[in-house]
């Protein structure tokens, strides 16, 4: 679930330039959630990968002293029950008034974290005078001016702080979903089977989220995982050119949903350009991928056959060096349980995170060991490394020149950090990021402070 941040506040006080100022210029990304009163402005927001929901409640008709003070009431609690995360905004124009005194009343009992904003500090002799709203027995004052961007960018990345990591919420490792897809005809309802006969289906198909998909529950070695649009595998038994279409589309669906993707190669055949395509999705998506040649039975076998079709895999799948291979026959059972531990392998390492310390000595080893390239003739420097999410592992690095970073120098830190933490069955993200001078990650509000 995304953080809910709430800015609450008298009229006037600058709620909805703060809005704006917080949304930067991209209002196609406001998404109006369904049942919410009109005077209330919701937007989804994501800085640093860290989506959230941001609320404006501001909006009132002008009314008299006493009707503020009881709208404000209300919307003060309104944003306590909803929000994960208050913004409380004053203007230093106008000084600490008694509505905001009585609203910090009333957040004083809130278990939340609260921002105590003071809006319209234009320049530093606002700044001194607003030393009184410290009189509300707050710790932190966040002086800011929204019209003139600023302090915002301090306030967000203060705000990004106290949200969880951006994977909270999902299940960690409590289950594995497993999609299986490939050509018609390729053996995969025949796996399906043989894995759930081979581990005793436990439990009852799920409703899925695609019109009559199915999902199948199961256990093996008291691990649950999840095989998604089992129905749908099972059903396509008749192949016709029509069918065929479908089949890839809800092989992309089932690539969405899945942790690891099992894409089923048929032995006898090698591999076809509708294989490249949709092992190119799982490798676009972001999943664990492991290569299942099946009818493995059906080979005339010699001592470089496994070599030959390894050979062939890797040059027909290149972006997927990294996915393992296993060799299985669905009709005889071979190799079928090896399927399962090299998902268990995928899977341990497409949610595995690595410490920052441990990642930072690696990076800088890296970095020391092999300079990036000039970038536009300028040295390339490099500050810190983090990882802001797992499934797949996916790393800030921040540096000089977040733009011009050599593709070459990528897939280096990549396989770097590949060998130093074992990730070296699962894609892996780098997103390089631009640093301030002053040793303040930029924000990518920054870039808009110019009108
Ligand atoms: N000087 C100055 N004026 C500001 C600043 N931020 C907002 N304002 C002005 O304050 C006025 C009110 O701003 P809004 O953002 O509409 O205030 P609001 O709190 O959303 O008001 P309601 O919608 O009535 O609740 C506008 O005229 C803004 O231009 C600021 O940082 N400095
Ligand atoms: N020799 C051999 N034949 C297999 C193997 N696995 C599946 N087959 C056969 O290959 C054919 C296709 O198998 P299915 O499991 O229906 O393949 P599918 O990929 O689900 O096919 P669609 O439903 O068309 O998508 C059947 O005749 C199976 O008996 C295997 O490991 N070895």
């Amino acid at each position: 679930m995304k953080p809910i941040v709430a800015i609450v506040g008298r009229p006037n006080v600058g709620k909805s330039t703060l809005f704006n100022r917080l949304l930067g210029h991209r209002r196609a990304i406001v998404d109006d959630l369904p049942g919410v009163t009109r005077d209330r402005n919701y937007a989804t927001i994501t800085r640093f990968d860290k989506p959230f929901i941001l609320i404006d409640t501001g909006g009132f008709e002008p009314v008299t002293e006493d009707r503020l003070l009881q709208q404000m009431r209300e919307q003060s609690s309104l944003a306590m029950e909803e929000a994960d995360v208050i913004i409380f905004m004053m203007d230093a124009r106008s000084g600490l008034t008694p509505a905001d005194i009585e609203v910090a009343t009333m957040l004083r009992r809130v278990k939340k974290p609260i921002f105590y904003v003071v809006n319209k500090v234009d320049g530093e002799k606002l700044e001194n005078e607003s030393a009184e709203f410290y009189s509300l027995g707050i710790e932190r004052l966040h002086t800011i001016s929204a019209e003139h961007n600023r302090g915002v960018i301090d306030l967000m990345e203060d705000l990004l702080d106290v949200f969880p990591e951006a994977d909270a919420g999902i299940p960690d490792d409590e289950i594995t979903r497993i999609a299986v897809v490939g050509r018609p005809n390729v053996g995969k309802s025949s796996l399906v089977n043989r894995l759930l006969g081979f581990e005793r289906m436990v439990a009852n198909p799920t409703a899925g989220t695609t019109r009559d998909s199915v999902d199948t529950l199961f256990t093996c070695n008291k691990k649950n995982y999840l095989l998604i649009d089992t129905a749908g595998i099972r059903r396509k038994g008749k192949t016709t050119e029509k069918l065929e279409k479908y089949s890839v589309v809800d092989s992309l669906r089932s690539i969405e949903r899945a942790d690891v993707v099992l894409v089923v190669l048929d032995a006898e055949e090698g591999v076809t350009e509708q294989d490249e395509r949709i092992a190119g999705y799982v490798h676009e998506a972001g999943r664990g991928c492991v290569f299942v040649v099946n009818k493995w039975d059906t080979l005339e076998k010699d001592n470089s056959t496994l070599g030959v079709y390894v050979d062939k895999v890797r040059t027909g799948f290149k972006y997927l060096a990294y996915a393992p291979i296993v060799f299985v026959s669905a009709k005889t059972g071979q190799r079928i349980s090896k399927i399962m531990t090299t998902v268990d392998e995928v899977m341990g390492q497409y949610i595995h995170r690595v410490t920052t310390s441990d990642l930072n000595r690696v990076f800088s080893e890296a970095t020391d060991a092999h300079h990036a390239p000039l970038a536009h003739g300028r040295r390339v420097k490099f500050y810190f490394a983090t990882q802001v999410a797992t499934r797949p592992p996916s790393f800030v690095i921040f540096t000089n020149q977040p733009d011009s970073i050599h593709f070459s120098y990528e897939r280096y830190l990549v396989n770097r950090f590949r060998e130093a933490f074992g990730f070296d069955g699962v894609p892996i993200r780098l997103i390089f990021r631009g640093r301030e001078k002053n040793g303040a990650a930029r924000h990518p509000l920054a870039k808009r402070e110019r009108h």
